[in-house]
């Protein structure tokens, strides 16, 4: 499919869930987030504004962009930079993706179907920002991002689709249930799960019990493109990934209390999870050396 003004992708572009674990086999599962709040900035000894941005940007890219799987820029911190600071982000977009590491852009869209078209062009090939995943939000139901799902699979792109976020606040909404019993989270999860089921439908009504897929969500060449976020903060796993078939992006390590502990207790040892840390690591900054240091040692955590 393509959309006003994009050009096609390549006839079949190589499935985003199996660049995914052939990057996490190369690389590691660990994702750091490009985050780069106001304060962060200060303490780099950085002023908060687009030469700043551009510094710190340009260091962690120099730093990880060869050796992490998976880089996570923030849309908002560029955002609020104005248009240089998404020339910033287009910019180190590019050299991320040059450098190896899939990227995944922490936007949360979510909108009705048609707008969501448009928020999911940024996964085609041709887009002056191209990205391999987008995060995106299920609040507007499961078919506002039919269209997203539609996008990625045609240009073997990913989403990341937030089901139990790791803010303390995030059960209230999530918690809640629906007509047949289901938490809002299981829905979502559910919901996830259908799109990674091969040749289906997007409107079929039950995940495929003889897909040939991992039901354990390991990584394999298999792993779907479509994941969910789950946060490394919660009590307990309060939602079932057996159906899930895709990868599980798992915040709130470091900064927000999440532990490689936590981590083991919540999804075990084999499942399909892509730990993500922002402040935890970029903390480490500005020294390119320091920051890679800062990122294995969370690799190694993670290992064990
Ligand atoms: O989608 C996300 O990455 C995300 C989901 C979630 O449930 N919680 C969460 O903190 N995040 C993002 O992860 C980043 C925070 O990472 P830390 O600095 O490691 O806490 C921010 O960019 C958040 O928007």
């Amino acid at each position: 499919m393509t959309t006003a003004g994009v050009p096609a992708g390549p006839a079949h572009p190589a499935r985003f869930g199996a660049r995914l674990a052939a990057a996490v086999a190369a690389r590691g599962p660990l994702c750091v987030g490009i985050d780069p709040h106001r304060e962060l900035l200060t303490s780099w000894g950085l002023d908060d504004d687009v030469d700043g941005l551009r510094r710190f940007t340009d260091a962690v890219v120099e730093a990880l962009a060869g050796t992490v799987a998976v880089l996570k820029p923030q849309s908002a911190f560029y955002e609020r930079h104005g248009s240089r600071g998404l020339l910033v982000l287009e910019d180190a977009v590019a050299r991320c993706r040059d450098a190896g590491a899939l990227v995944l852009l922490d936007a949360k869209r979510g909108d009705i179907g048609s707008t969501m078209a448009g928020y999911a062009d940024v996964l085609t090939a041709g887009h002056p920002m191209q990205v391999d995943a987008l995060t995106v939000s299920p609040y507007l139901g499961p078919d506002s991002l039919a269209p997203a799902v539609r996008t990625a699979r045609d240009h073997g792109a990913g989403l990341f689709v937030l089901a139990r976020t790791s803010n303390p606040d995030a059960a209230t909404f999530q918690h809640a249930r629906l007509a047949d019993g289901r938490t809002v989270a299981q829905a979502v999860v559910d919901q996830v799960g259908r799109w990674n089921a091969p040749d289906r439908m997007l409107d079929d009504p039950a995940p495929d019990p003889g897909a040939d897929v991992d039901r354990q969500g390991r990584w394999s060449a298999d792993t779907g493109s479509f994941g969910v976020v789950v946060g490394a903060t919660l009590a307990e796993l309060d939602v079932d990934l057996a159906g899930l078939r895709g990868p599980v992006l798992a915040p709130g390590l470091g900064a927000q209390g999440g532990t490689p502990a936590d981590l083991g207790r919540l999804f075990g040892g084999g499942r399909a999870v892509v730990p993500t840390v922002s402040r935890d690591v970029l903390a480490a900054g500005p020294d390119a050396a320091a920051l890679r240091a800062a990122a294995e040692r969370w690799a190694a955590d993670l290992a064990r």
